[in-house]
């Protein structure tokens, strides 16, 4: 499993390290310079085979530390290195300062000089060793210029430069993924704005990625992501496993991450996904993996609510029931089979279609937004543990759902309980959290704020997104990037939420199923892998079809 340290859990680390003696800063140093080159000869072994030519950007910090010992091994390789310095070297903190030392001894640290630096000889290499996690502000306009991916069109075959980013493409802030930009500098629709358009052929981080790699701009800037273990792993607190008690302050990132590319590898039995989806047995019965049902809209309004209850079935729920509209039963009759279809006119009646074996609802889907959607939803809410569950039934409440309530968010939290899971997507988490959407906005972490999310409506909550947080009341939290190699662009399409809304609903029916964060998880993950599994031309009915592939390669 994957921790996800901030810049301030990082750094506790590395001191906790330091302190313990195991291990100097120095040493530290040395071993994040090498673990970038030998990411950079992993990633190009024509690189490691003859001596090349490169550029090494070093900031003021402990980054640019890291970049004069880069600087250095790649000499004593025979390269040619040419080194410039933004700051000054009597500045430099103490590491960076011997290291600084170190490298003049042979070599020459330039001050940084935007016109000397891409007048200069063409480098095969450019180590971008500026900022890292010590980013403060804006990326100062001399730098943005030196590091902007057009800068490199001053050489001929710039295309064949590689970019390699220390810890992260400067300017990037690895807490959350944003880039802050000065207050007069708002983003031209055309072209991106200096600092965004920092993009890295290869970043390296050192011990485990950071929230900023997988959030917001991450992904796009630091393009390929390589984790340069440097010998903190005995020091990390190792929680491990998933199933142990939250932990409120570190995020972990939902793993595997490089499984399901077109043709499926078999995962080994029992790791997750599989280790936390109900298993069925010989000798099971249906009402053993849940009975769920999903509300549809009117008239002409049911699709949405049909693609839910199909992925809950596929997703594994036992028995699956639409309950819509009387009006509505026709035409949704004529488009269902194993999924059962009941009409519901009024929502008090909720009894007549739902008896105490339901397990599960989901809510919002093609639902429409008014006081019916309401009722039902506080009628869903109000039901308790039934005979075949010792827990209340799990609602999901999606879309309409939670747009229902967005005059009034606080009735819906004071009637929500621990087994209710909220999916908002951006649009329906401002109505609920429009104060937590304007901190988003406003580059607070994603994590953080859906955290709060969490504890303020009293369950869990999951926002949704190429990054996608899902986060419980008592700040444990998880993060779901569709990004470098799990990347899944065929997602955005309309639909797809419903798809997920139904699929979260099919796994956390089962009375056996795992902890709702827990399966909201495994959930993301596989609508993620069957759009991987599926690829282009995906429509949001695709993805309950794909299940059952995806769910043989899992050894289910
Ligand atoms: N922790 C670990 O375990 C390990 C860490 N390691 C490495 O250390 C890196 C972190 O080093 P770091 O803390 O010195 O921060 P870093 O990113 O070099 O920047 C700080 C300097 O930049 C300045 N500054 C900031 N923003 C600015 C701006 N916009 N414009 C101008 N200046 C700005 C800031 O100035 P200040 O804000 O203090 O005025 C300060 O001088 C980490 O990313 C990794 O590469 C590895 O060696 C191995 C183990
Ligand atoms: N570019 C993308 N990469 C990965 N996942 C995506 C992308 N775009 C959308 N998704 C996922 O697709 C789903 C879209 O849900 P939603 O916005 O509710 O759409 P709809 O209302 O049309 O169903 C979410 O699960 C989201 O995480
Ligand atoms: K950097």
């Amino acid at each position: 499993m994957t921790e996800l340290l901030t810049a301030n859990q990082m750094r506790a680390l590395e001191s906790a390290a330091i302190e313990s003696g195991k291990v100097t800063g120095l040493e530290l140093m040395e071993r994040a310079g090498q673990g970038v080159v030998d990411a950079l000869c992993n990633n190009w072994p024509e690189l490691a085979e003859t001596a090349h030519r490169a550029l090494v950007l070093c900031g003021p910090g402990n980054n640019g530390g890291d970049g004069f010992v880069i600087a250095r091994l790649l000499a004593d390789r025979g390269w040619q290195v040419d080194v410039f310095l933004y700051g000054k070297a009597e500045k430099l903190p103490p590491d960076a300062r011997a290291n600084h030392d170190r490298w003049i001894e042979t070599g020459e640290a330039h001050q940084w000089d935007v016109d000397l630096i891409l007048s200069g000889a063409r480098p095969d290499v450019i180590v971008d060793a500026v900022f890292g996690i010590g980013l403060t502000r804006p990326l100062p306009g001399e730098v943005a210029r030196v590091l902007d991916h057009h800068a490199r069109e001053s050489w001929k075959n710039w295309m064949r430069i590689r970019k390699v980013a220390v810890d992260c493409p400067s300017g990037l802030n690895l807490d959350n993924g944003h880039v802050p930009l000065e207050p007069d500098m708002e983003a031209p629709a055309s072209e991106p704005p200096p600092g965004r358009s920092n993009i890295a052929d290869l970043t390296v981080t050192f011990h485990t990625p950071k929230p900023g790699h997988y959030l917001e701009l991450g992904p796009l800037m630091s393009r390929h992501l390589a984790v340069a273990d440097i010998g903190l792993r005995g020091d990390a607190m190792e929680r491990g496993i998933i199933g142990l008690p939250a932990d409120p302050e570190r995020a972990r990132l939902t793993e595997p991450k490089h499984f399901g590319a077109a043709g499926l590898t078999a995962l080994e039995p029992g790791t997750w996904p599989s280790s936390v989806l109900p298993k069925r047995r010989g000798g099971a019965h249906k009402y053993d993996f849940g009975h769920l049902i999903v509300f549809a809209g009117g008239v002409g309004r049911g699709g949405a609510g049909r693609m839910a209850a199909r992925a809950g079935l596929r997703a594994g729920a036992g028995l699956v029931t639409l309950v819509c509209p009387k009006a509505a039963l026709m035409e949704n009759a004529m488009q269902l089979n194993a999924v059962m279809l009941r009409g519901l006119d009024d929502p008090n009646l909720l009894g007549e279609v739902a008896d105490d074996r339901v397990s599960g609802f989901c809510l919002g889907p093609g639902l429409g937004v008014g006081t019916r959607t309401r009722a039902l939803v506080q009628a869903a809410l109000a039901r308790k543990a039934g005979e075949r569950d010792w827990r209340r039934p799990v609602v999901v409440l999606d879309a309409d759902a939670l747009t229902s309530f967005a005059d009034d968010p606080e009735t819906l939290f004071a009637e929500v309980h621990e087994r209710t899971i909220l999916t908002p997507h951006e649009g329906e988490f401002a109505r609920l959290f429009p104060d937590l959407a304007e901190a988003v906005r406003g580059a607070k972490s994603k994590i953080d704020v859906v955290r709060e999310a969490a504890a303020r409506a009293g369950c869990v909550v999951l926002l949704k997104g190429a990054d996608t947080v899902i986060t419980n009341p008592e700040g444990a939290a998880c993060l779901h990037a569709a990004a470098y190699d799990r990347a899944a662009p065929w997602l955005a399409t309309a639909g797809a939420g419903d798809v997920l809304a139904g699929m979260i609903a099919g796994l956390a029916a089962s009375p056996v199923s795992a902890d709702l964060i827990v399966a909201a998880e495994a959930a993301v993950w596989l609508h993620v892998e069957c759009a991987r599994s599926f690829g282009p031309g995906l429509i949001a009915e695709d993805l309950p079809e794909e299940l059952p592939k995806v769910l043989r390669a899992l050894s289910l």
